[in-house]
């Protein structure tokens, strides 16, 4: 397995720039996450990895070969990369088997040992060898595929969307079973998807990718808990962010004077919490108040959104059964930092209306600012 560097990749179709400056690092035996909302070049990006397509400038680069950029193109076929595509793309026409050495020589096609051992490390049971691949599960076809793109120990392994056409009990599964194949084969992998969950369980490292431009590649951890900006904070989850004001390290927002860290320095700020870090409490003294306006149960956890007196609304993710009733006053409690961001030209001050971010995907990006409670 080879390291893969990308260094200021461009790609444009026509007029229109896909991809502009992209760097990016994935070290031998790491697994980057590519996520990013639809059109935001990361299938371009793949390609241009895998050799399909051509970059209009910059690099590729395989441990410490150079397969595109500087006068080179390698075909896509001499790159020694394994591809796991959408929806398995096994060929109907043969078996398992025929499928997972498919990329071998000829002399190793008929090793049923090799077999064995890619369904072995991919989490399939052995007998599944002779069967057609309409005989398997989705999330089975899946992992034929990747068996099939390891097989000739490749030096880098591309998974575009590889779940998304799984339903969300196989998808967590064969999540599982994929990450643990590639971990057991010391593979080097790029993952494309637009799935925040899929690039935070999964990756060691989270490429962010807005509009063809790299906007931060960090751990899942850091990602989450310190975002670029807010619209890869909404991205990556749910948030709550307030207007505020910082001094001395703290911030005066309408949820209390809240610890902050982040980039803005004093003055007016945007503040990003995350949903988990408020709690209900009885209301009672100074605490600051809302009041219910809806409960969400899922079973792990809920969702509480509550209305703010000065007018907004905020989300609390909260564990346990003991939930507060719609039109409830409830206290709001804040643990943890803040992260502050310097506030948008023109954005009000301290106290001004909560701006709200949903869950993440394509309602992420969505902002709203709702209306005072009476
Ligand atoms: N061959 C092409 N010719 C012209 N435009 C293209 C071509 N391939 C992609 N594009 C455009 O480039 C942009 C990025 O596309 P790309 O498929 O890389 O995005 P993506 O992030 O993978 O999106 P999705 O998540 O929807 O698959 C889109 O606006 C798309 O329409």
């Amino acid at each position: 397995m080879s390291s893969l560097t990308v260094t200021a990749l461009t790609k444009a179709f026509g007029a229109t720039p896909v991809l502009t400056g992209v760097d990016l690092h994935v070290p031998a035996g790491g697994l980057v996450a590519l996520l990013g909302p639809s059109g935001c070049g990361k299938t371009t990006l793949l390609r241009l990895v895998a050799g399909f397509d051509d970059p209009d400038s910059g690099t590729v680069v395989l441990g410490d070969r150079v397969v595109a950029g500087s006068g080179r193109g390698v075909p896509a076929r001499r790159r020694g990369i394994g591809f796991v595509p959408q929806e398995g793309g096994l060929f109907p026409h043969l078996s398992v088997a025929g499928n997972v050495t498919f990329g071998l020589p000829r002399q190793r096609r008929r090793d049923r040992g090799r077999v064995r051992e890619l369904l072995d490390l991919v989490g399939l049971d052995a007998a599944l060898a002779d069967r057609s691949p309409h005989q398997l599960s989705g999330g089975q076809q899946q992992r034929v595929a990747l068996a099939r793109a390891l097989a000739p120990e490749p030096s880098l392994v591309l998974l575009d969307e590889p779940f998304s056409s799984l339903d969300a009990t196989l998808r967590e599964d064969t999540r599982q079973a994929v990450s643990a194949a590639l971990i057991a084969a010391g593979a080097t992998a790029l993952l494309v998807t637009h799935d925040q969950a899929e690039a935070l369980s999964m990756a060691d490292q989270v490429a962010v990718l807005r509009g063809g431009r790299l906007v931060q590649l960090s751990d899942p951890r850091t990602l989450y808990q310190r975002p670029a900006d807010l619209d890869v904070a909404a991205f990556v989850g749910e948030s709550v962010v307030l207007a505020a004001d910082v001094r001395d390290g703290r911030a005066e927002s309408v949820l209390g004077s809240l610890a902050v860290t982040g980039p803005a320095g004093p003055g007016p700020a945007r503040v990003l919490l995350r949903p988990e870090q408020l709690r209900l409490v009885a209301p009672v003294g100074p605490v600051p108040r809302g009041r219910v306006r809806s409960v969400d149960f899922y079973g792990h956890d809920s969702r509480v959104r509550l209305d703010l007196p000065g007018g907004g609304t905020v989300t609390a993710r909260l564990e346990g059964a003991d939930l507060p009733s719609v039109g409830q006053d409830v206290g709001i409690e804040v643990s943890g930092a803040a992260v502050a961001f310097p506030a948008a030209e023109g954005a009000a001050g301290i106290a001004g209306p909560a701006v709200v971010a949903g869950p993440a995907g394509a309602a992420a990006t969505r902002r709203r600012a709702v209306e005072p409670i009476s």
